[in-house]
């Protein structure tokens, strides 16, 4: 058996195709929505992300800043910036591009984003609101996870749902999605005793803890559902967290890198820009 293989791109682009028509209604409105990036340093991964975020945004109608700052720019100055645009009414949503340079206190910089404009929804209040099931702002790989799920009909209720990686951008929050629709949620780790005998329990299994082709078929119960987070450039290459390979003979569906779920990242941050500028409108 040999899996079949959800293909990001394409859902990603029904997706946008629809958030191209709501850019265009709120611009009949008149409100552009716009997205403000800040890029701190030259990175050549982050420096790659950012133009596509910037590219995408303007495929769809959208408008987008990109604010370029030195890797020894002060985190006084990164702050005065980030208040500058919370402060700029034109502006909806804002993210900052991680990971940052050492000197500059990652949370402090998190925590003085305004939660109205947090489209990546990593500020404390966007957080305590998804763990209380009262959000804002979705996550955008969580949600992006969510929508492929979607895109192939998986059942999630009472399923179980076996999440490798517990960062607070993927692990956690897609555990809670995934709570939220009932599924059997467990959550593993560089300390989980026998991982091998909690993936092989898992109806769906979510892979985001960094570590090229960490899961392999062996792994994975016939007929999973199996989605790699994984984005790991090796000699420029990109590598998933799941042996692609041997995963497919055993999983039913199977998202593979690139082209699963990175490029619903980027389109769930417009449609989170889009949610931004909506609720901006209706508070004015
Ligand atoms: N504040 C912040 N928010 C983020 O959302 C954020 C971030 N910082 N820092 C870095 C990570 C990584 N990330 C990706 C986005 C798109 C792809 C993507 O589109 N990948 C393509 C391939 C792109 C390529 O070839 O390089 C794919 O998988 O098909 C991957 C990774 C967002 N991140």
């Amino acid at each position: 058996m040999s899996a079949q293989i959800i293909d990001g791109k394409k859902v990603a682009k029904g997706i946008r195709g629809d958030l191209k028509e709501e850019v265009a209604k709120l611009k009949t409105d008149g409100i552009a929505p716009h997205l403000a990036v800040i890029l701190v340093g030259d990175d050549p991964a982050s420096k790659t992300y950012v133009s596509m975020k910037e590219k995408t945004a303007n495929k769809i109608g959208m408008e987008s800043t990109v604010k370029r700052l030195p890797s020894d720019v002060s985190e006084e100055e990164l702050l005065q910036l980030i208040k500058e645009l919370n402060e700029n009414d034109s502006v909806h949503g804002i993210l900052v591009q991680l990971p940052l340079p050492h000197h500059i206190n990652e949370n402090k910089v998190i925590n003085s984003i305004d939660p109205d404009k947090d489209v990546d929804s990593f500020h404390p209040i966007n957080v305590g609101n998804l763990v209380a099931g009262k959000k804002k702002f979705t996550p955008c790989t969580p949600a992006g996870i969510m929508k492929l799920l979607e895109s192939i009909n998986c059942e999630i209720n009472g399923k179980n749902a076996v999440i490798v990686g517990r960062s607070n951008i993927v692990g956690k929050p897609i555990s809670l999605l995934l709570l939220e629709q009932n599924a059997t949620v467990s959550i593993c780790h560089s300390r989980t005793k026998d991982l091998s005998a909690m993936t092989k329990e898992a109806d769906i299994l979510i892979v985001a803890v960094g570590k090229p082709e960490f899961v392999t078929g062996k792994m994975i119960k016939p007929g999973a559902v199996v989605i790699d987070v994984g984005v790991n450039r090796i000699e420029g290459e990109l590598i998933g967290d799941v042996e692609f390979d041997s995963a497919k003979e055993a999983a039913s569906h199977i998202t593979p890198v690139p082209g699963g779920v990175g490029p619903m990242t980027i389109t769930m941050l417009l449609n989170n820009t889009i949610e931004a500028a909506k609720a901006w409108k209706n508070k004015q």
